[in-house]
């Protein structure tokens, strides 16, 4: 039986390549969806045993909008994988650079292509729903003075040349994303926890919830304040540190901590994804 997996995008799209590299090997039945809602709905319902999605960009930072729905459709996180992400232009057959009027892209397409679009500020942009769909709209709307920024997986998929290559600001341009399914799933190698708390509204509070990390050794690798519906200025915590929770002292700390957090919610505790990107990262940090 193959693994049933909602994945943002369609074919050619980042996501998809995360999905591909993550499940490698694996006999998988992916059903694409638009909108980051679509992927987080079929887990929550459970059309899909997994879902794939963006969570967090190295030069633009946390795609928010996945940690609200993630947390609000009740998902958990079984999963991580890093890609990199290298922008291409993608146009027609035989566009030339001064024909180009209009740009489709995902939002984060776009974003993280800033500078290079600057020098060209006349062009028209248009936020679409994602890389791999801008690719295709290019290739239907048949019209030379239409580009698409997506990658090269793309531009083959949908009949595109690659006008301009590693157009995007950052070249160390990495997206995290977020393996999520409904239910929880525990391995002993699983070295990473994701959990969502909110603290009580005082001074120092959240120094305090760093303070259980740093006094008991614990690594904290990611740290994301999302705004509390109905409380203005209150927050929603999103932080990943290493760790498992088989091991009785790390468990301890998190008991602890959460008596001392209003909300307290762990979303998984996975393997963290050790691929060759991360270790070129860690090369270029020195
Ligand atoms: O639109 C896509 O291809 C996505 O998967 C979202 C995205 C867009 C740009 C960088 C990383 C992920």
């Amino acid at each position: 039986m193959p693994l049933n997996i909602a994945c943002f995008g369609q074919p050619g799209s980042y996501t998809y390549e995360a999905m591909k590299s993550y499940f490698a090997g694996k006999n998988i039945s992916p059903a694409y969806g638009s909108h980051f809602e679509d992927v987080v709905q079929a887990v929550a319902t459970r059309q899909a045993r997994y879902g794939v999605l963006p969570i967090e960009n190295s030069s633009t930072g946390g795609i928010t909008d996945v940690y609200d729905l993630i947390h609000r459709y009740d998902c958990c996180v079984v999963g991580e994988k890093y890609v990199k992400v290298e922008h291409c232009l993608l146009t027609l057959p035989g566009t030339k650079l001064e024909d180009i009027r209009e740009v489709y892209s995902h939002p984060q397409g776009l974003n993280q292509c800033r500078s290079y679009l600057k020098h060209h500020g006349e062009w028209q942009l248009h936020p679409y729903f994602s890389t791999s769909q801008s690719a295709e709209q290019v290739q239907k709307m048949e019209d030379p003075h239409i580009a698409a920024i997506a990658n090269k997986t793309a531009a083959d998929m949908y009949g595109l040349d690659v006008l301009v290559e590693h157009i995007n600001d950052n070249t160390m341009n990495y997206t995290r994303f977020f393996i999520i399914a409904a239910d929880m799933e525990q391995s002993p190698e699983a070295d990473k926890i994701t959990l969502v708390l909110t603290t009580q509204h005082r001074p120092g509070a959240l120094y305090h919830v760093l303070g259980y990390f740093f006094y008991n050794g614990m690594n904290m690798t990611h740290l994301e304040s999302r705004p509390l519906k109905g409380r203005p200025f209150e927050y929603f915590f999103h932080i990943d540190v290493m760790g498992n929770l088989r091991n009785p002292a790390t468990s301890r700390v998190l008991r602890n901590l959460a008596e001392h957090c209003n909300y307290f919610k762990i979303l998984g505790n996975y393997v963290s994804d050790q691929g060759g990107n991360v270790d070129e990262i860690r090369r270029h940090r020195g």
